[in-house]
């Protein structure tokens, strides 16, 4: 039995591929589903966080082609409370089937998380966050003139997709109720979304129109509850230099000093690794004892049997070298 606290992230493959049906991505939940539970067979207590772009994008859609007077749109931040409560139930749902099949006795709970971000951070005047489907670039020039006030990207050469603001997240009001649920044997779903994000005004937590990226409000939950290990999950196995080329290397381990060079050295790219990248580093020199990872759901096994995945770790001073020569990193 290992008994280590774990926030496990999980990207986009994990909830919706290609189907945004309700009944599709409860199936992929399910099979989601079916590797986390490895870890509490193990005796760890994972803490599940989850992203939402694909899908409060699509509620965004949804709510304007119903508006009326009488039945306006809900604003940015209570879609993504209601994406929180969406995910969060077939997951839950999905974990209790997988549990029960497995003969274990845990029980799973959702917490609608609220995490706080800065009213002045300037993320807020320059929105990066693709939510929702992509576009041709023809649709997108129509979608400007119907809404001018929406702003839209070209993502990873996929298409177009409409971006929104996305704060860094500097608290996570939950997090005390998270730590009492993983002390009571619950596993709990958190942060989803990145949580709604909201802004302290005295004593009031005031939502803000933005959605947080889940790697950031992971890690700051990971840090906030004391966790052993981030654990972010996404479609490759490993963190590759040279990514898609021929010259392409994975790193096992690697040191927090030699993932700022690859990072200088712009191997990452901006709103896919980059922000687990940055996130792992800012983990693991908060909490130096503990490990980030990044590696995919299917690679779970492996990486419990072998620690296979990208172990991201603080730069340790190794007492048989000099003074200023710090752990460096393994490909293979
Ligand atoms: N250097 C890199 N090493 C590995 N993957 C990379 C790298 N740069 C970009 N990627 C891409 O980033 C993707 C993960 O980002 P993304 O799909 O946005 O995450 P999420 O799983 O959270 O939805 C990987 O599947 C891969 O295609
Ligand atoms: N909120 C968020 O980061 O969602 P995705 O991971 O789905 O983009």
């Amino acid at each position: 039995m290992t008994n280590r606290k774990i926030v496990v992230a999980l990207g986009g493959n994990a909830i919706l591929a290609h189907d945004a049906s309700a009944q599709a991505q409860q199936q992929a939940l399910l099979a989601t589903a079916k590797y986390l539970v490895e870890f509490i067979k193990q005796g760890d207590q994972l803490i599940i966080s989850h992203g939402n772009g694909p899908q409060v994008g699509n509620l965004l859609l949804q709510q304007a082609a119903g508006a009326s007077e009488q039945n306006p749109p809900m604003p940015l931040d209570t879609a993504v409370a209601m994406t929180q409560g969406s995910i969060g139930y077939w997951m839950q749902n999905a974990m209790a089937e997988v549990i029960a099949e497995n003969g274990l006795e845990v029980d799973v709970a959702s917490v609608v998380t609220q995490v706080e971000v800065s009213a002045d951070d300037p993320a807020f005047k320059h929105p990066t966050k693709p939510i929702g489907p992509f576009y041709t670039k023809a649709a997108v020039d129509e979608l400007k003139v119907a809404h001018p006030e929406q702003q839209f990207v070209e993502d990873a050469g996929r298409g177009y997709r409409r971006v929104v603001a996305s704060p860094r997240p500097i608290g996570v009001k939950e997090a005390g109720v998270v730590n009492q649920l993983v002390k009571a044997g619950i596993v709990p779903i958190s942060v989803g979304g990145g949580g709604v994000p909201v802004v302290r005004e005295g004593n009031r937590l005031v939502g803000r129109e933005a959605v947080i990226d889940k790697d950031f409000a992971s890690e700051k939950l990971a840090e906030l509850v004391g966790a052993d290990l981030l654990i972010i999950l996404t479609a490759v196995d490993h963190i590759f230099v040279n990514f898609n080329q021929p010259t392409q290397q994975r790193l096992t381990q690697v040191s927090v000093s030699d993932l700022k060079r690859y990072i200088a050295e712009d191997q990452f790219a901006k709103g896919s690794m980059l922000p687990k990248v940055e996130a792992a580093i800012q983990f693991v020199e908060h909490r130096p004892a503990g490990q980030a990872v990044v590696t995919s759901l299917e690679n779970i096994g492996e990486f419990l049997a072998t620690g296979s995945g990208t172990v991201i770790s603080a730069d340790v001073r190794d007492a048989t070298r000099p003074d200023d020569e710090l752990t460096t990193t393994t490909h293979d």
